[in-house]
Order: structure tokens, then C-alpha cells, then sequence
């Protein structure tokens, strides 16, 4: 761990998908896997999404197979949004949640949250940032004031 990460811990955003808060009993037993993890919750907030927020969010992949799927599913409910922090929150999460697709999640990772949780390719139930600039700006997305300075 190099000073920089003991000075300033990495964040990452993960979401909680619609999926899996449509049972009360999974959000709670999530958080312990994230505790679990020495994962840091900064912050949390419920979320629910209008068609434009879901496009804004997934520009990258409009055009794609799954794109109206991915839409369709993350507009089908609320879900949970969370600044997770560690010394390598990124790599942390994305571990816990292990592989994007399921089905490969289980043969490969089975003790993963996808593995234990994922429905299928589309939904995954969770999601996780990839790199320090989309966590940024997955956050500021959930959390737009995060980043502004304090006034006083
Ligand atoms: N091949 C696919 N078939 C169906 N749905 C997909 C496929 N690839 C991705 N998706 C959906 O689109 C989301 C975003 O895709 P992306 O490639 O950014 O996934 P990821 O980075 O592995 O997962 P995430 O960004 O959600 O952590 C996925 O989480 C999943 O819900």
C-alpha cells in the first residue's frame, strides 16, 4: 500500500440493483459482504430511474444488443447507490461482485455476489466502477454534490 493510498483511500460507486432490492432481506445481508470486505460505506442513497437517467447513464453501450434490456431492467424498480471506500475499493468490489455475466460468474467464481445472485447476462443484480475517472464520475452521477466544495 503506498502512502498516497493510506493518505487519501480510493473510492468506487456501486450500485445495488432493482433486483436485488426488490427483496428486502438482500440489501442488508450485501452490506455485511461489504463490511465483510473492509469496505468503507460513505455514503448511500435510494435511487429511482426515468428512462433519460438510465440512457444518460448507459450512453456508452446505446446501439448495443441489450441496450433497451439494460434500460427496461434498470427502470423496473428501485435501487441502491453507495460510495464504497478501502485502500483499493475498486479492485475490492468488482472483486466481491466477481464476473459480469452470471452464468460464467458461477463456474468460475461461485463464491462471487454475482454467482450467489445474478439472474442473468442483463440482470446482474450489481455494479461497480472500473477505473479512478469512471468512479468519478459514476459519483458525482449519484452523489452531485460529493466533490463540491464545502461553503461556510
Ligand atoms: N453481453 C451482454 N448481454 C446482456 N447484458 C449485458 C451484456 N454485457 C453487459 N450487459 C449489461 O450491461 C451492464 C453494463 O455493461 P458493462 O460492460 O459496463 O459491464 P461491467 O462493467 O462488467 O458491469 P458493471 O458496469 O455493471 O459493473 C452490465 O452490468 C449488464 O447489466
Amino acid at each position: 500500500m503506498s502512502i498516497k493510498q493510506v493518505l487519501k483511500p480510493q473510492l468506487t460507486l456501486a450500485l445495488l440493483k432493482p433486483d436485488i432490492c426488490a427483496n428486502a432481506a438482500l440489501p442488508p445481508k450485501i452490506k455485511q459482504a461489504i463490511l465483510n470486505k473492509q469496505l468503507q460505506i460513505v455514503k448511500e442513497t435510494n435511487v429511482l430511474w426515468t428512462e433519460a437517467d438510465a440512457a444518460r447513464f448507459y450512453a456508452e453501450h446505446e446501439g448495443k444488443f441489450f441496450y433497451h434490456r439494460l434500460c427496461g431492467y434498470m427502470t423496473s424498480g428501485p435501487f441502491k447507490a453507495f460510495i464504497l471506500s478501502s485502500p483499493n475499493a475498486i479492485k475490492d468490489w468488482r472483486g466481491l461482485i466477481g464476473p459480469t455475466h452470471p452464468v460464467r460468474a458461477r463456474i468460475n467464481q461461485p463464491e462471487t455476489l454475482r454467482a450467489l445472485y445474478g439472474l442473468t447476462d442483463t440482470r446482474n443484480s450489481f455494479h461497480g466502477s472500473d477505473s479512478d475517472m469512471s468512479a468519478k464520475q459514476e459519483i458525482e452521477f449519484f452523489f452531485p454534490d460529493y466533490f463540491k466544495p464545502c461553503q461556510s
